[in-house]
């Protein structure tokens, strides 16, 4: 299997040094030449695998270069640090299933990709004998989930930029109180925009990406979307043994686009997903462009699901380059178009094939609070604010034909005072959190200006 850029000027990369090279040298973001897909009959024979085997199957198919026990051995350490035995249960609440992906170290979906990109950086680092300064922007979980994926690794050094004031507390407190020698938290005055804008602008330096070998644990990195592919296998394989239903859909609380766009190859590999439900918060750019074709960015809002407060999303590029049915002169033309007006247009027709994959709604807070309250209420199932995001999208556009998976990315006690405000009462605290605030922590506070931020790596690089 070989991995192209989106922006068609880096080609023929192989899975580890597509991985090393996270952001693609061109700007764009790397893919595989060709998405490999299931028949029927071969989907039906990974239905009884345990979550780590269905792991190892679907990854290796997008994977030639790394012996398969080894990946094996890098796929199962993995997936032993979830407290949970089916890794990512599903729950059946209000008729609804619940994909429970917060059983990792950080309670959020991330570590479903995290805890096995850790793995594979260290690996290939050992092989080369080379060391690593990875950079990454988080909007709350992607942050601490990198952290606990490389905290105390040989040969890397991690530096987090997040948006100051704009995470959780305890999303805040899960990053800053990491005080590994190898571990750099950088609170920086802006939003999550701003900081992937930097990040992305770092990257694209090639001289100081190379002089400080640089890795990416952001969703552009194609190994994070890779990981996240499996859990729609699982979703699917669970609710057709109890349902024997031919379809079904899935409810996606989207910000940077990466968990739909891992759930989007899910589909094209043949996992039977009649519709992917895109739900966003009052940040709504990525709604309002499967409903009405307006990709048009706006201001960051600041609200109850802060993970998704994001307008430009990264990875909406990897989708482009198959709407544009793999040119990538004309992703090329986009990133630029938007980038000087911060708007797109789409045609009848693409927008008529967005809509044939996806269907979308935008979730404010307040219908947030009483989404969180009702579930409750009606089940005694705590909600987090990004899941009731993807819960609430799903109840407005479903096809009620059909069984709704959502995606739960974070437990609820990361969000503690929004879901206080919607069940009267704190959620239950997990031990991790329990002491939290009082434990040392490391952090610097900086400008969002990418000269600074590179001096930081610079001073401060392995
Ligand atoms: C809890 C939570 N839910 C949903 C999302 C949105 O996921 P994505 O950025 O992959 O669209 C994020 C951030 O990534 C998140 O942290
Ligand atoms: N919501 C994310 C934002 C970064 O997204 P990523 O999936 O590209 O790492 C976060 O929690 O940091």
């Amino acid at each position: 299997m070989k991995y192209c850029s989106t922006r068609g000027k880096v080609k023929g990369l192989s899975f580890s040094d597509a991985v090393m090279m996270g952001l693609a040298d061109d700007g764009g973001l790397l893919l595989p030449e060709e998405i490999p897909t299931y028949s029927a009959n071969e989907l039906a024979e990974l239905g009884e695998l345990s979550y780590p085997d269905l792991a190892f199957r679907v990854i290796s198919r997008f994977v030639d270069d790394i012996p398969a026990a080894d990946l094996k051995k890098l796929i199962d350490t993995a997936y032993s640090s979830f407290e949970h035995p089916d890794t990512t249960p599903i729950v059946k609440q209000d008729g609804i299933y619940i994909l429970e992906l917060f059983h990792g170290p950080t309670l959020a979906f991330k570590d479903v990709a995290l805890q096995f990109l850790g793995n594979l950086f260290e690996y290939l680092l050992d092989k080369s004998g080379c060391r690593m300064n990875i950079i990454g922007a988080t909007s709350g979980d992607t942050g601490s989930a990198a952290i606990y994926g490389v905290r105390g690794r040989k040969n890397i050094n991690i530096f987090i930029l997040h948006p100051k004031g704009r995470v959780s507390p305890i999303q805040e407190l899960q990053m800053t109180t990491v005080t590994d020698e190898n571990v750099f938290n950088l609170a920086v005055e802006g939003t999550f925009d701003d900081a992937q804008s930097i990040v992305k602008e770092i990257f694209g330096d090639l001289d100081f990406k190379e002089k400080h070998a640089l890795g990416a644990v952001n969703s552009i990195n194609w190994a994070r979307v890779l990981a996240q592919v499996v859990y729609y296998f699982y979703a699917w394989f669970q609710v057709n043994k109890e349902t024997g239903c031919k379809e079904i859909e899935v409810s996606v609380p989207t910000g940077n686009f990466g968990d739909i766009f891992a759930g989007y190859v899910a589909k094209e590999m043949g996992v039977p997903i009649k519709r992917l439900i895109l739900a966003t918060n009052a940040n709504s750019i990525l709604s309002r462009f499967v409903n009405d074709g307006d990709y048009s960015a706006a201001e960051v809002h600041q609200s109850l699901s802060p993970s998704m407060d994001i307008q430009v999303a990264s990875n909406f590029e990897r989708y482009l380059f198959y709407l544009y049915g793999k040119d990538s002169e004309a992703v090329c033309k986009a990133m630029d178009d938007f980038k000087k007006s911060g708007i797109l247009n789409f045609t009848d027709e693409q927008l008529q094939q967005v809509q044939s994959t996806f269907t979308a709604s935008a979730v404010n807070d307040e219908e947030t609070i009483e989404a969180i309250a009702k579930f409750h209420k009606e089940t005694g199932y705590t909600l987090d604010p990004h899941t009731a995001v993807g819960v609430e999208a799903g109840c407005r556009t479903r096809d009620k034909n059909l069984p709704l998976v959502c995606l739960s990315t974070a437990h609820p006690a990361k969000f503690g005072s929004a879901v206080k405000s919607a069940i009267g009462q704190d959620p239950e605290l997990p031990t991790v959190f329990q002491g939290i605030e009082k434990k040392p922590k490391k952090l610097e506070v900086i400008a969002a200006k990418t000269e600074e931020i590179k001096a930081f790596v610079e001073k401060h690089a392995r």
